[in-house]
């Protein structure tokens, strides 16, 4: 890989022509910003050079500061603030003219140094952003200063606190691009603006002296205000999106310059928090899913999935139906008969009709795409597809006559896959002789719309067939994760211990409510256990609860509340009542009359507050927090030294992709190691001692990754390379 830098080239006419020279996305390594500056400082110098055009090699401007910087950074934030100052001051204020040419993308940083520049040219669809929040940090190269006095401070605001980039053409319709090109035309365009601001020909504009685009003052601190109320709404637990709104206040108030400082202060604050440390780790983590040992560093090469078939109309199979023809590829939809086959199909229009609805999609493109889609009652046309993916009912036999169908019907090299939740991939494929192209592809629901994918890999499943559902899952847009074999394979074994540690409180006489209010409230997640098993129904949670009980019967504690409610028929959302009531619009009511003798049943069957007069081992929000999670985490560490997931930020990925667990606190198997392993062992053994009169210490035991992690002091997610079940 060639060395991080810029590069300069002159021009006939006297344009010195600066390059961002960092493939693939021309990051701000702090070696092109020093070499971006010794170039801008040579070009102001020189009397050969007129003005001065900033460009980025490979067709994209930048993507803002190396990222890799903040991950590598120890104690400081990253940034050389010598530099950087200086930089975009030299760049706005030297004495020669600067123009941006932007094509691709110009972000972070990257738009930072655009917004130093006197203009603007960038090629059309490009994007332009301020998306540091979403790392935990804020503008740090006058981001906070520079844009509302391009853009306005609504809309500044607006791009800062939702991340979002917009495209050069709604750039230059609100004054932050002076003008949209084609590729071809970029350089020429810009080298123009640059020689005719140095003529005087145009007008030489600094960004941050302007005060044209501000609101008045008054309207400023409204607005400032509105954003501070629903910031703190929206993004209760975060603190750095409140620095910068402070930084952008003080600017408006008492101008640019001082606005500069207090971004570099609030830049610093919020570098330093553990939220931006969470974020980075899954801004990476994101990104290396698709590699995988032993299967994306072999040589092989995927092979396109062009055509699909998906077993079963319902709630799955239509939303993986539609998540499919949504990416171009065609769905062949095959359910057992018409009736099914007819609300399938009409499951998948509606899917796509939202997007229309939304905004999303226009009618003439929808139309095209659901023309992807084709019914069918029989499996004649099978020997077209390139894989199956199988969305029929939690039913085994039925499943493995399935997969001896597809067997006959289906060409010797189309992938197999099942989505089950719950069964064995092997025992599902067992009936036939192909086993090595059968793999798990476990969508959560609604398909459509939950981002991740867990590939489920047997150990006879070939690395082919697992690399061609890598690509096939990264065509659809979902995030693919694999992960080996076993009972409730990653995402739902590591979260089976959540709800089980809710009712061994509740059954110890607290409130549900309280509980929920804990983990929805006070941790983030986007319901607390009760909610959750509402939402997916006491049938299924009592479904589920057996497997996991007949597979670690040692850690499962069997709650006696979901008998009991499955028999009264509060299953939750789908009955109106649950742990909860519902009033069919979606509104969520406690129902603490109605669930009293639900609760003294179950608290009278388990028996646990005789052994424990003096209640529940926690009592805080913070000890509830740890007592539901620190289970959680153990069985992520028993995932992870089994090998059932290639790395241990996998995990962190999806559990915040699958189990809505706050990114901002990096995923479980990070946030452990932020709050310490030796901490969670300490806790578990604890409360494992607690339990110890109940025979339930196994539901606490710290395993022996856990505990090895604790004594030695090695992070959790350093992983285990011996053990692999992939
Ligand atoms: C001081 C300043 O204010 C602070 C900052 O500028 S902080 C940085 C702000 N910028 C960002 O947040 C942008 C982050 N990047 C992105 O959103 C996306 O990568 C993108 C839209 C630029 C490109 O997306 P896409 O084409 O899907 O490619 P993607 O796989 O994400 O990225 C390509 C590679 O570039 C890397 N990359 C992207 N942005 C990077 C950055 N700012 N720094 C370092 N590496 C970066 C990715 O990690 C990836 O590396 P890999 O190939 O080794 O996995």
């Amino acid at each position: 890989m060639p060395n991080p830098t810029a590069s300069m080239q002159m021009t006939d006419a006297g344009v010195a022509i600066v390059t961002l020279e960092n493939p693939p996305v021309n990051a701000l390594h702090p070696a092109v910003l020093r070499s971006l500056f010794a170039h801008v400082r040579e070009a102001h110098a020189s009397s050969q050079v007129k003005a001065i055009v900033i460009n980025g090699s490979k067709q994209r401007f930048s993507a803002g500061f190396d990222i890799n910087q903040f991950a590598q950074a120890s104690g400081g934030n990253g940034l050389d603030d010598t530099v950087n100052d200086a930089l975009c001051e030299l760049v706005e204020s030297g004495p020669k003219p600067t123009v941006a040419a932007i094509e691709g993308m110009a972000l972070g940083g990257g738009l930072e140094v655009a917004m130093s520049c006197n203009a603007r040219v960038a090629v059309a669809g490009a994007k332009l952003g301020l998306p540091e929040l979403s790392l935990g940090i804020l503008p740090g190269f006058g981001g906070t200063q520079r844009l509302p006095r391009l853009v306005g401070l609504q809309k500044a605001c607006e791009m800062m606190l939702t991340s979002k980039p917009i495209p050069a053409e709604a750039g230059a319709k609100l004054g932050l691009v002076d003008a949209v090109v084609s590729s071809a035309q970029l350089l020429d365009t810009a080298c123009q603006l640059a020689l005719g601001i140095a003529s005087g020909v145009k007008p030489r504009n600094q960004s941050l002296y302007r005060t044209d685009k501000l609101e008045s003052l008054g309207e400023a601190m409204m607005i400032l205000d509105v954003a501070r109320g629903q910031t703190m709404k929206r993004a209760r637990h975060l603190q750095h999106p409140l620095f910068c709104l402070d930084a952008i206040r003080i600017g408006v108030e008492q101008g640019g310059i001082a606005g500069l400082k207090a971004e570099q202060e609030a830049f610093a604050k919020s570098a330093a928090l553990d939220t931006h440390k969470a974020l980075v780790h899954i801004f990476f983590a994101q990104r290396t899913t698709k590699r995988v040992k032993g299967i994306t560093d072999v040589g092989l090469k995927p092979r396109p999935i062009k055509k699909i078939a998906v077993l079963g109309g319902g709630l799955m199979g239509s939303g993986i139906a539609t998540a499919s023809i949504l990416a171009g590829v065609e769905v062949l939809v095959k359910e057992i008969n018409q009736k099914f086959l007819d609300s399938g199909m009409e499951r998948i229009k509606a899917n796509i009709m939202s997007q229309v609805k939304k905004g999303r999609m226009k009618q003439a493109a929808a139309e095209k795409v659901l023309k992807l889609a084709k019914g069918t009652l029989t499996y004649d046309d099978f020997g077209s597809v390139d894989m199956v993916i199988e969305a029929a009912i939690e039913d085994i036999k039925l499943k493995q006559q399935i997969f001896k169908d597809l067997e006959k019907a289906c060409r010797k090299d189309c992938i197999l896959s099942s989505n089950t939740s719950t069964i064995d991939i092997k025992l599902v494929g067992g009936q036939t002789q192909a086993l090595d192209r059968i793999v798990g592809a476990h969508f959560f629901s609604p398909a459509h719309i939950m981002p991740l994918l867990e590939i489920v890999r047997t150990d006879q499943s070939s690395p082919q067939v697992v690399l061609d559902t890598l690509e096939y899952g990264s065509r659809i847009k979902k995030t693919p994760v694999v992960v080996g074999n076993c009972t409730g394979f990653a995402v739902n074994r590591v979260f089976f211990p959540y709800t089980q540690s809710a009712c061994m409180l509740v059954d110890l006489g607290m409130d549900p409510y309280m509980v929920d209010k804990a983990i929805a409230g006070a941790f983030g997640m986007p319901m607390g256990p009760f909610r959750l098993s509402d939402l997916v129904g006491a049938d299924i949670g009592l479904h589920v609860g057996a497997n996991f009980h007949d597979s670690f019967p040692e850690r499962v504690y069997k709650a006696p509340i979901f008998p009991a409610l499955f028999d009264a028929k509060r299953l939750g959302e789908k009955t109106g009542s649950g742990f909860y009531k519902f009033d069919g619009k979606r509104k969520t009511l406690p129902d603490a009359q109605g669930l009293k003798p639900f609760l003294e049943a179950s608290r009278k069957a388990a028996g646990l507050m005789e052994h424990h007069k003096q209640g529940p081992p926690v009592k805080s929000a913070q000890d509830i927090i740890e007592f539901i999670f620190f289970p959680v985490v153990n069985e992520g560490c028993r995932v992870i030294a089994e090998g059932i997931v290639d790395k241990p930020a996998d995990l962190d990925v999806a559990t915040v992709l699958a189990m809505g667990f706050p990114p901002y606190r990096g995923g479980l198997i990070k946030w452990a190691d932020l709050t310490g392993a030796a901490h969670v062992a300490k806790r578990l053994s604890q409360w494992a001692e607690f339990f110890k009169a109940d025979g339930l210490s196994g539901v606490f035991e710290p395993c022996q990754y856990l505990k090895e992690a604790a004594s030695s002091g090695r992070q959790l997610s350093a992983g285990n390379s011996s053990a692999s079940k992939l």
